[in-house]
């Protein structure tokens, strides 16, 4: 039901365009769109609308705004809009691609079960193990950081996704998964598929049309990681040797239903791998990030670690157990969130149908687009927003008692992230053990000089820290002693129980 109301009401304000063309000479790339679009709303407010030839565009810049229509009017604003890269990688049918309807409804659904607030109670004990590994890793290898804190993430989800227990950094499906890092970053450039498909029959030689052999290259990598963890928890059932884990439960559940088909089957291979696409490099991200965060910050590092000796003591590594005591530490997690946020321009919805707001005409079809970045750096909301200040979070009168509402971070609506409950988790536990354990400082130079930190950002649909120097050691020896001793017990309960 797609109308123009041209007559009667105005579109939301935007920056001037070109005829025809509209703002295509505008638009910026994808790395600096969010603050470019934050810009543009300081000076045309949180509502804007562009048109991007003849392609309506809304930028929603303030929580209050993106919760009134997304969350409010969750019935026409929920669907997506088309990705036609993703479509071309045949990923139509992933939940975060599906449009409302019974499949998004059933696989939505299978997700949030399994990624329930109550439910991720039970993943601890994945987090607990591997969250060992990164630390004893980290002793051994600390200038690898990035790379060891992406193991961790990848552990957890293949732990509780497939049952795959990831033992070594060679593990095979651990490789797999470092091949979609680059094939997530590319899938999310603009290309001329964006512009109309016909573009999809040109000729890979033909200038622009780099997305060919990219499709042709990232397919069939895709087609493995999908269907591989999958194929091997079938053979462990059939063995009776499968641990338990989502694609066990649903390959079960289909099989209560009636017989496993083949469609079955690949839909359970869809939703793990949106759980799994959806869960390692997020988590991965905000863990480094927090690392990048520390590094800049030594007070914040300081007066988290005295209210972990304080409330935890030496002798053992905090859990949690101890998350409740902790408010400082809370705090640094939600300042880490905020200060530069993880998906700075969240995922694009679609409006359904017409909808007018505060006055203003928005035609159906358009695409919305939330801010992140220019909500975590509201004002209005947060006081100094560019620093970095966890205490702001801290109640009056020893912090500023601000608030970062949960939709900022995770989304909105019908399309809220299912996995943020296990997200804070897995980042919680990594960030409290690690700052219980290690001090992060500025790495020093051939002359003993320490290196300025300069951190820049990796940024697509989601953001990420470029490699930086930095000191990773541990606060004492007894520190460094006490992970071996967990870490080696966890491995003989492992081993016994294998
Ligand atoms: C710090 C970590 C994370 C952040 C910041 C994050 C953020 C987001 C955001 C902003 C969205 C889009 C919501 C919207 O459309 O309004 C989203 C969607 C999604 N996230 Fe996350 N996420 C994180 C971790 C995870 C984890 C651990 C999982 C799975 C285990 C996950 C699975 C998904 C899925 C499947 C969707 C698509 C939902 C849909 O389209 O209905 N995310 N996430």
């Amino acid at each position: 039901r797609y109308g123009r109301n041209r007559s009667t009401l105005p579109y939301p304000p935007g920056p001037p365009a070109d005829p025809v063309i509209g703002h295509l000479r505008t638009m910026p790339p994808n790395a600096t769109a969010h603050h470019v679009f934050h810009d543009w709303s300081q000076r045309y407010g949180d509502v804007m609308y562009l048109e991007v030839l003849r392609k309506p565009l809304l930028i929603l810049s303030s929580e209050e705004a993106a919760s009134d229509l997304l969350d409010k009017h969750g019935a026409i604003y929920s669907d997506r809009p088309s990705f036609p890269l993703a479509e071309r990688l045949g990923w139509t049918k992933l939940l975060g691609f599906l449009s409302p309807g019974s499949e998004f409804r059933e696989a939505r659904k299978a997700l949030q079960l399994f990624l329930d607030k109550n439910k991720v109670a039970d993943y601890k004990d994945a987090l607990d193990k591997a969250s060992l590994v990164l630390l004893h890793d980290l002793l051994q290898d600390p200038k690898d950081m990035d790379h060891l804190v992406h193991f961790y993430t990848s552990t957890v989800i293949m732990d509780i996704t497939y049952g795959h227990h990831m033992r070594s950094k060679d593990d095979g499906i651990f490789r797999m998964v470092l091949r979609l890092i680059p094939i997530f970053k590319e899938c999310t450039r603009p290309s001329l598929l964006d512009l109309s498909p016909i573009f999809q029959w040109l000729p890979s030689w033909f200038p622009g049309a780099w997305y060919q052999n990219f499709i042709k290259d990232a397919k069939p990598i895709l087609q493995l990681v999908m269907q591989y963890p999958v194929s091997l928890v079938q053979k462990e059932m059939k063995l009776g040797t499968a641990r338990p884990s989502f694609v066990s439960e649903q390959l079960q559940a289909f099989s209560q239903e009636s017989a496993t088909t083949a469609e079955h089957v690949h839909e359970v291979e869809r939703r793990a791998f949106q759980i799994m696409s959806g869960g390692t490099e997020t988590t991965w991200h905000s863990v480094t990030q927090f690392f990048a965060c520390m590094l800049l910050h030594p007070d914040a590092q300081r007066r988290a670690q005295e209210e972990i000796d304080r409330v935890v003591g030496s002798g053992r590594l905090p859990d949690f157990t101890d998350r409740d005591a902790l408010p400082y530490v809370e705090c640094v997690l939600k300042e880490v969130l905020r200060w530069k946020p993880i998906v700075p321009l969240g995922m694009p919805h679609k409006l359904r149908e017409d909808h007018t707001y505060r006055g203003m005409f928005i035609p159906g079809g358009t695409t919305v687009i939330t801010n992140t970045t220019a909500m975590c750096l509201d004002e209005r909301k947060f006081h100094d927003a560019h620093l970095f200040k966890p205490e702001r979070f801290l109640p009056k009168p020893d912090g500023a008692g601000e608030v970062l509402p949960a939709n900022v971070v995770y989304g909105w609506g019908r399309r809220i992230c299912p996995g943020r409950f296990l997200a804070d988790n897995a980042a919680w536990l990594a960030m409290v053990r690690i700052l219980a354990v290690f001090v992060i400082t500025k790495a020093k130079d051939a002359h003993g000089q320490e290196m300025e930190p300069d951190i820049k950002f990796s940024v697509a649909l989601t953001s990420h820290p470029l490699p930086f120097p930095c000191d990773i050691r541990p606060r004492s020896e007894r520190a460094a002693a006490l992970v071996k001793e967990v870490y080696d017990l966890a491995q003989a309960a492992d081993v016994l129980a294998a």
